[in-house]
């Protein structure tokens, strides 16, 4: 069994340990937090040892009732693998711990490229992550991107990316960041960091993107265009997203064309969290003009794309499955669904 452990157990955190945790050949040996909070009541319901980043507060999870198994230090060394899912910056400055006891490493799209030796997305680059020390799982725009356009560029070729990110405010519990009431151009200049981070995994790719925050919380947005090699058609391209194990279609029948209404399905579906693993694009938009020209719309949901890609980093870089498709397999199967 990997012995896996959660360096920040929040929005990500949680539901990386929660998937590893289904998985057959990995185990958490714990999360860390650095105050008590909604989550820290979780992890002790799960069983989660709970690590803390100031032994100096040991106290006050105590007189919450929530039993501290040690601190950061003492979690990292027990483990053979440490997924880091602190907040965007702070995995950088954990690096040189993870380093000095030579654990491999995984750490989220909020850091910076240069974080880890290889910037990852299974279906991409999979087997050159095999036995790397560390990793990046690229952010959950970027892996949505990364999906569509690597499936794009396998069946057709694809000459050039043009994308819109419509990206939502905050996570539903992030308080911090509402009440929202407004479209921001973020950044107003062309193009966003998408682009760039796309190319840290599909460096042939000829990409530009531009992104806004717009107030919801539910999931981003995304306009996709590619111009491609091949030409095809719309029902080729429909074939290549159904036959792909972590793009989904919002079809027509459902009459779902909101991330409102996609975020509702998924509760129906009983999704944990409502949590939509995979792309979300919808069929009606897929379209294919003068053969070459492909257009689409896709719901991204920004909490939970990336928490299979972090399940194939761990097999990845501890090289205990050298199949890419057969640790996307097990993944996704111990997570309990199929693509949409
Ligand atoms: N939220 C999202 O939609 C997405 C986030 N990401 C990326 O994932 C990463 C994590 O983001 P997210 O889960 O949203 O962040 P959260 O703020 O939800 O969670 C961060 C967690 O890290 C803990 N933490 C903070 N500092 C430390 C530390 N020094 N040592 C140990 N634990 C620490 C926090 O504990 P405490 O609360 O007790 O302080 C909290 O449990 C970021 O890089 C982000 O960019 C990627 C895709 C989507
Ligand atoms: O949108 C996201 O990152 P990205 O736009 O850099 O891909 C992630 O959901 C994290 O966003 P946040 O930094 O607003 O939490």
């Amino acid at each position: 069994m990997i012995k896996v452990a959660i360096n920040g157990y929040g929005t990500i955190g949680k539901r990386v340990a929660d998937a590893v945790a289904a998985q057959p050949d990995m185990e958490v040996i714990g999360v860390s937090k650095t105050s008590v909070s909604a989550e820290a009541y979780i992890a002790k319901e799960r069983g989660f040892p709970l690590y803390i980043a100031d032994i100096e507060k040991r106290e006050s999870f105590e007189k919450a009732g929530i039993p501290v198994a040690g601190d950061v230090e003492e979690m990292i060394k027990k483990a053979d693998i440490v997924v880091d899912a602190t907040p965007g910056g702070v995995g950088a400055k954990n690096r040189p711990i993870y380093e000095l006891y030579k654990k491999k490493a995984i750490f989220q799209g909020g850091e910076d490229a240069d974080v880890a030796e290889i910037s990852f997305n299974a279906h991409a680059n999979y087997k050159e992550a095999i036995g790397k020390q560390s990793a990046r799982v690229v952010s959950c725009n970027t892996t949505g991107l990364v999906r569509v356009i690597h499936a794009l560029d396998q069946a057709f070729g694809v000459e050039k990316v043009r994308a819109v990110m419509v990206r939502r405010g905050g996570d539903p519990n992030d308080i911090k960041r509402g009440p929202i009431d407004a479209i921001v151009l973020n950044p107003v200049t062309i193009p966003s960091h998408h682009g760039p981070d796309v190319r840290t995994v599909l460096p042939h790719i000829n990409i530009v993107t531009l992104a806004m925050i717009v107030p919801t919380t539910f999931m981003h947005m995304h306009t996709v265009q590619a111009d491609l090699k091949k030409e095809t058609t719309r029902d080729a391209v429909l074939e290549v997203f159904r036959s792909h194990n972590r793009i989904g279609l919002v079809t027509k029948a459902t009459k779902i064309t909101s991330n409102a209404q996609l975020r509702e399905y998924t509760q129906d579906l009983g999704r944990p969290r409502t949590d939509l693993w995979e792309n979300g694009v919808f069929e009606d938009s897929v379209s294919v003009l003068d053969g070459k020209e492909f257009y689409c719309f896709q719901a991204i949901h920004q909490e939970a794309d990336v928490i299979p890609e972090n399940i194939d980093a761990i097999r990845a870089l501890m090289g205990t499955v050298n199949d890419p498709d057969e640790s996307i397999r097990m993944t996704n199967e111990a997570l309990g669904f199929v693509a949409i």
